[in-house]
């Protein structure tokens, strides 16, 4: 019945979608309506589409006889009395389904889990919640256990899957959470940080559509292989408007395909960078101490160090960023050179029209304009990072903020690519900078003649093929050039996602931070600029920092923005690893911080993880036989050898994505993502790489939702010792 009504919907939609896309002509106000109703019904049809597959995956029965299905959307009945037959999980009228226990009914005495495959329903689980089950003991208060551990233990596609149908009691309070104020989420590996993340960001576009819509959402992850990764999740839950992006992608048009050593991506993730740069761009407003003589049209002119100094002085109490303020600093000199020339011509013969050609011809000539952008050059965040890179004599004007060794660090060869660290870097340049935005204003403005003039041609020729019969209304009668253009330029037919995904200066409504612990502080003040009315929701394990820069303390990090006032809420129980595998990762995390509590896990697997040694000679080989072998036990899963950066290029079979049977990665790059088996070679190696070798090998060890085996050429690390050879 739910399937049929889905397909009415469906139907009605774009029966109406068509008729708007037919209706031509009225007013600029009918048009706009228009195009509001097209996006509308597109967006509706995309959400239809969406929730195809598990439409209805719960139903509860209450006491008083009542039942309420629950599932992706909310489905009214539209011809009795407006009854929901269907209700959308995020309503307050579904929360039983994830919260009522048996000792805390909450007026339900049966709660549903239907499993659907297509439209076919091929599961069924239900829980009498009276108080016989309520016998302590029976489940770790766990709700609809029998689907849970279904979906737990089903083989990986590649790609994470939603939980609408099994969000546990202490999820779904973090879910629900108030919109305002910043909350951060600490929890263990597999707690379902990343899952409640974005069940999060649907569920307050849903409660606060008209306040989120226009601002949009963004969801800030580690690098792009995990954004892939969790891609399929919103469009599942019917949501569109949520922008995932990296810290690096929020600086348009930045490509950040770099490497460079740990050491000098943290050192430019230190919040000192801010005032280095600062610092850097002062130093390209230049005095030069002999002042500076140039020629003007048979002039011979000079500008001394005082005249220089004060325009300097002028321009930055203008407290504009850089490139606004040098107007006010052009401004100063030509000042000062037309007093000059007007000198030599005889000041007591000019009057004011002449003073004020003077001027003009002044501001016009190469040698006046050169001569500025020595004394106040129009800077992009680009060239002035390169510049300051590229040269140990620009660096040493940081030197308030950085020291001689990180100074070091940060000098390289000019022409190097882009790495992440140097996005925040951009992107703060970019606010000390501002845009000298003259030239943006001229070219906006002659490219609006362009478009005018395209969209005229294209109307005559419509005009022209259809001349043939007067009678008809045509195109060309009911729009001009002008509202063509508008029309286009508009963006009416985009998202707020889309819109922020080009505008480095777009504010959200919310962002939502996971793998937080990784981001510098420099990447903190990235996002806090975008998020001015500081709604956060920050996800995230300190245990799991493997970044030099990431943190190990969430007030240290939040603190300058929001001092004190965050709320912390603890995820606490393991989703995804099993508890034999879980008993090896406690041993590291114990190492790491002996005050750390492991995240439990639902589930035993049945297997113990194994380790062995082989000779060094041996170790494709080996490596090679075990990735059969595990293959062969997990069947349809997803398999991944891990390994230190060194070693991976030397197992790597060739292409591969996450959706292949086999990757061979970086510990870093497996941050957030899981497998059913997971091959750890070289363990030793990995605690070598990093000073946060231990952090790396807990997140390596907990990647697995099955089987996990160690391969090691040297003796084995001691804190693994709990593995059975
Ligand atoms: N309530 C739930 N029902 C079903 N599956 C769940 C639930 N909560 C989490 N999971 C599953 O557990 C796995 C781990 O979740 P997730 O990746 O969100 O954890 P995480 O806390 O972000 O882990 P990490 O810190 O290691 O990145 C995922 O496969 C997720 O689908």
């Amino acid at each position: 019945m739910l399937y049929g009504r889905l397909d009415g919907l469906r139907e009605q939609t774009s029966r109406r979608l068509a008729a708007v896309l037919l209706e031509t002509g009225g007013t600029p106000q009918a048009r706009s309506e228009r195009d509001t109703a097209t996006a509308m019904h597109t967006g509706h049809l995309a959400q239809y589409s969406a929730v195809e597959n598990g439409l209805c995956f719960g139903r509860l029965d209450f006491t008083d006889g009542q039942h309420q299905h629950i599932g992706r959307l909310g489905i009214f009945d539209t011809e009795g009395d407006y009854e929901p037959l269907l209700m959308d999980w995020r309503a307050p009228a579904a929360r039983p389904f994830y919260l009522a226990t048996a000792a805390n009914p909450d007026g339900v005495l049966r709660r549903r889990h239907v499993r659907t495959r297509r439209r076919d329903v091929v599961a069924l689980d239900d829980e009498v919640l009276d108080l016989a089950s309520a016998a302590p003991g029976r489940s770790e208060g766990l709700v609809g256990e029998a689907t849970l551990l279904a979906a737990v233990s089903a083989s990986r596609t590649g790609r994470m899957a939603d939980i609408v149908a099994t969000i546990q009691a202490e999820q779904d309070k973090i879910i629900r959470a108030e919109l305002n104020g910043v909350l951060v989420v600490q929890g263990g590996p597999g707690t379902g940080k990343t899952a409640v993340a974005l069940h999060r960001a649907a569920y307050l576009l849903y409660t606060h559509r008209r306040q989120l819509e226009k601002r949009g959402v963004l969801v800030v992850g580690p690098n792009a292989t995990f954004l892939n990764y969790i891609g399929q999740v919103l469009p599942s839950l019917g949501e569109t408007g949520v922008l995932l992006s990296t810290v690096g992608e929020l600086y348009p048009g930045l490509k950040a395909v770099g490497t460079e050593p740990a050491e000098v991506a943290a050192v430019k993730g230190r919040l000192a960078m801010a005032d280095a740069l600062a610092a850097a761009v002062r130093d390209r407003q230049w005095v030069p101490r002999e002042g500076l003589d140039l020629v003007h049209e048979q002039h011979e002119l000079h500008l001394d160090r005082q005249t220089c100094a004060d325009a300097r002085g002028r321009a930055r109490r203008s407290r504009r960023p850089h490139n606004q303020a040098r107007p006010v600093f052009e401004r100063e000199i030509i000042g000062a050179l037309g007093k000059q020339v007007a000198r030599k011509l005889g000041a007591q013969f000019l009057d004011a029209d002449d003073v004020a050609d003077i001027r003009r011809e002044l501001r016009e000539d190469p040698n006046v304009i050169a001569a500025i952008d020595k004394l106040w050059p129009v800077l992009t965040p680009e060239q002035l990072l390169t510049d300051l890179f590229g040269s140990a004599k620009r660096l040493g004007a940081t030197s308030r903020a950085l020291s001689k060794q990180d100074r070091d660090l940060l000098l390289r060869e000019p022409g190097a690519e882009w790495t992440p660290a140097d996005a925040p870097l951009l992107d703060e340049a970019a606010e000390l900078l501002g845009e000298d935005d003259r030239a943006a204003k001229a070219a906006a403005a002659a490219k609006r003649r362009r478009d005018l003039a395209y969209a005229q041609g294209v109307l005559d020729i419509l005009d022209l093929q259809d001349e043939a019969d007067p009678d008809v209304l045509m195109a060309v009668d009911m729009l001009d050039a002008d509202a063509l253009v508008a029309r286009v330029a508009s963006g009416e037919y985009m998202t707020a996602a889309e819109r922020a995904a080009d505008d480095r200066t777009w504010t959200f409504g919310h962002v939502i931070v996971d793998e937080a612990q990784e981001l510098s502080p420099m990447a903190w003040r990235v996002l806090m600029r975008r998020c001015p009315s500081r709604s956060m929701t920050v996800v995230g394990d300190i245990a799991q920092t493997g970044d030099l820069a990431g943190t190990t303390s969430w007030q240290e990090v939040l603190g300058p923005y929001v001092m004190n006032r965050w709320k912390l809420a603890e995820l606490t129980v393991n989703y995804r690893t099993p508890s034999e595998i879980m008993a090896v990762a406690t041993e590291v995390l114990a190492n790491l911080d002996p005050s750390a509590v492991p995240p439990k896990s639902v589930r035993d697997a049945g297997t113990s993880p194994w380790h062995r040694q082989v000779a060094d000679g041996e170790l494709e080989a080996a490596v090679s036989a075990a990735i059969e072998r595990e293959l062969a036990e997990i069947g349809e899963g997803r398999l991944a050898v891990l390994a230190p950066r060194a070693l991976v290029d030397r197992l790597s079979r060739g292409e591969e994505d996450l959706e292949s049977p086999v990757v061979v990665l970086t510990v870093g790059q497996s941050k957030g993502l899981e497998f059913d088996a997971v091959l750890l070679v070289d363990p030793q190696g990995v605690l070598d790489e990093s000073p946060r070798g231990l952090n790396d090998l807990y997140v390596a060890l907990t990647r697995a939702t099955q089987r996990l085996g160690v391969l090691h050429t040297g003796p084995l690390p001691e804190v693994l010792t709990g593995l059975a050879d």
